[in-house]
């Protein structure tokens, strides 16, 4: 056994993540779970649930995360790190309120939080700390003494986040036909959100764009180092939603499919870089539609791999959990980075990635609880 890793003050890991339906007749109580207040059209709520009954009204999300916790604890065992780990949705069960009840219950008075979104932006980031204050102003109202829940930092940039899906593009490049190999581009692809919420995005904005693109660029880096080949990259943006009069990141996948196809662009690898596993967003948007889309083209396109459950990526979640405790004890852990950005925040500051309205957000330097 290797010697035992020190984790304090910290007694739980929560895995914090969306939620998704798990048969045909949650899709509409789940889609009315994320929709709540944030004015989505109809329209696209339909056209969104159709996505889900396609694949039997499942999203592939929960089976990810319960693979994610399996291998969490599998590393963290085998290399003596004694966390228990929790499982908690904002959108669907297990609820992320009841899985901290039950931490409370279990004597938690610690909690670090990893939510399975890499990067800083409201919906990623804000949105999951304002879930985390609901859930414990709900405890509160029941008379549980509150735990303390702090947040590890963005994981976008670090080498077990990134490797894995550098990997998975020259996995996708072999996989297209050699004569269009060479001219393939490599097309990151992620969220779009709205642009004012990009524009706010972490503690000076403009975080959410700046950090795809220098995570991108790693990885395109480390693409022509291993290959020799210097390909064309872009920044792209898939799943957009709201209202069509206010403008949201562009350009979009299929109409840049599109464009490559025109400007006579051989082959292309969508690298869904803005996902942590193989959502519905990646099943449906990019190897449904957008794979649809590139066969009208006649373009060969290939989807690379999420992070998923990869045994790095637990690698990585541990090597953060123990840096984060580190630095919580007043250490100076060494904090892996790779790009030109650095390593994130630990504690997201005061108006980080605000809301269109304030509420309270937990694990954040202007969070209502200790
Ligand atoms: C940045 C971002 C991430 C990545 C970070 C992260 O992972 O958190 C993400 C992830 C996800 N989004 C998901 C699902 C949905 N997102 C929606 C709506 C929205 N997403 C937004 C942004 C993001 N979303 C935004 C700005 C909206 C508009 C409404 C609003 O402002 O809140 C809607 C409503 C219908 C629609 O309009 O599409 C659904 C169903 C699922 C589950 C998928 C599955 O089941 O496998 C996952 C992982
Ligand atoms: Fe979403």
């Amino acid at each position: 056994m290797p010697d035992a890793l020190d984790v304090r003050p910290y007694d739980a890991l929560l895995l914090l993540s969306f939620g998704g339906p798990e048969g045909p007749d949650d899709v509409v109580p789940f889609l009315e779970n994320v929709t709540r207040g944030r004015g989505i059209p109809r329209e696209r709520l339909e056209e969104v649930g159709q996505h889900y009954y396609l694949f039997g009204g499942v999203s592939p999300i929960n089976d990810q995360n319960r693979e994610l916790l399996a291998v969490l604890r599998e590393d963290f065992a085998a290399h003596g790190l004694d966390l228990p780990v929790y499982w908690g949705n904002r959108n669907w069960a297990p609820y992320l309120t009841d899985t901290l009840r039950e931490m409370v219950r279990d004597g938690r008075r610690r909690i670090l939080v990893l939510a399975t979104s890499a990067y800083a932006s409201y919906s990623g980031c804000r949105q999951y700390r304002e879930n985390l204050a609901d859930a414990l102003a709900t405890l509160e109202e029941e008379g549980l003494e509150l735990p303390r829940v702090d947040k590890l930092r963005h994981y976008f940039n670090h080498p077990g986040f990134v490797r894995p899906v550098i990997d998975g593009v020259l996995a996708s490049l072999a996989e297209l036909p050699e004569e269009v190999r060479e001219g393939a581009h490599l097309v990151f692809t992620t969220h779009s959100i709205p642009v004012s919420q990009a524009e706010t995005s972490g503690p000076e904005g403009g975080a959410y764009v700046a950090q795809h693109l220098d995570v991108a660029r790693v990885i395109a880096d480390a693409v022509r180092e291993e290959t020799g080949v210097d390909r064309p990259w872009e920044l792209v943006y898939q799943s957009r939603s709201g209202a069509p009069h206010i403008p949201w990141l562009e350009p979009d996948i299929c109409d840049h499919l599109q464009a490559l196809s025109e400007s006579g662009a051989p082959a292309a690898v969508m690298i869904p870089i803005g996902f942590v596993s193989d959502h519905m967003e990646v099943l449906y948007d990019l190897d449904t539609e957008a794979k649809a889309k590139a066969e009208e083209l006649g373009l060969p396109v290939v989807r690379s791999a999420t992070v998923g459950a990869d045994p790095r990526f637990a690698a990585a979640v541990r090597e953060l959990v123990v840096e984060r405790a580190a630095a919580e004890r007043g250490e100076s852990p060494r904090r892996c980075a790779l790009g030109a950005l650095g390593p994130s925040h630990d504690v997201c500051p005061v108006r980080c990635c605000p809301g269109r309205t304030p509420r309270p957000a937990a694990a954040g330097a202007d969070s209502p609880y200790a």
